[in-house]
């Protein structure tokens, strides 16, 4: 695909990571980083004075182990922990505790497939049906029969080959703002690119910030499309 998307003058990027800038994989844990994925995230954080993040669903613990401090700043579990820098303790939102009898309740049904993984976060949990794609719509009956469609604390999101129960107040956008909000990031234009429902809230707070919101599918094609355009503006820097 011939990218033509082009970064505003003081930019800051803030960039998710499944099917962003990794290829999606038939388990969370089988996701391969490309080797020059973290060279290219250093040089362009060189250029970008810093302002580089990583805005994921996923702990800040894991995009770090994935990662390392290529990005200078790491939002995980959708926003609900944020490490501000490298080597800075993680900020963490109070937010409510997960259920006890929702994870057992969970872990019941996930037992009843072969295919169907159940992760486990600080304030919520994903069924995971890739390996068991048939197994979706049963699935999103059971976690809304436990979790209910209207609980003040806790919504069922959609996500790739996934449902997730997650802190209603924890999203992408209050991350972006959060992240925005301090240097190195204040002052520059956020642009934020991701693939999926949850990333639909930090592209609406980088355009209510006077920036961009870009889907991978529209503007790129696919990770490795968002890849190669990194790399080529990390070889520019
Ligand atoms: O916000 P992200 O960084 O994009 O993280 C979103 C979720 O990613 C992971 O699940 C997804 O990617 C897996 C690996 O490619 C794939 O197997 C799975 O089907 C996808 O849903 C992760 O496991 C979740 O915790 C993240 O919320």
């Amino acid at each position: 695909m011939n990218v033509s998307v082009r970064l505003p003058e003081r930019a800051a990027l803030l960039l998710d990571m499944d099917g962003t800038l990794l290829d999606i994989a038939p388990t969370p844990a089988d996701v391969v980083v490309p080797v020059e994925l973290p060279l290219a995230l250093v040089r362009l954080r060189a250029r970008l004075d810093d302002a580089l993040a990583v805005v994921s669903g996923r702990p800040v613990e894991q995009v770090y182990d994935l990662l390392g401090d290529a990005p200078y700043a790491i939002a995980g579990e959708h926003g609900a922990a944020i490490r501000h820098a490298p080597g800075e303790a993680l900020e963490r939102k109070s937010l409510p505790a997960l259920p006890a009898p929702w994870i057992a309740q969970a872990e019941r049904v996930a037992s009843g497939y072969q295919g169907v993984l159940l992760e486990r976060k600080a304030h919520g949990l994903v069924l995971h049906f890739r390996l068991e794609p048939q197994a979706g719509s049963a699935l999103r009956q059971a976690l809304l029969s436990i979790v209910g469609d209207a609980n003040p604390d806790f919504v069922v999101m959609a996500a790739h080959m996934a449902w997730e129960v997650k802190p209603r107040a924890a999203d992408k956008g209050r991350a972006v703002a959060a992240l925005m909000a301090r240097a190195p990031f204040a002052g520059r234009v956020p642009v934020y690119i991701g693939d999926d429902v949850t990333d639909e809230d930090g592209m609406r707070v980088a355009r209510e910030q006077g920036g961009i919101g870009l889907r991978v599918q529209e503007a790129f094609g696919d990770a490795a499309d968002v890849r190669a355009w990194l790399a080529a503006l990390a070889a520019h820097s």
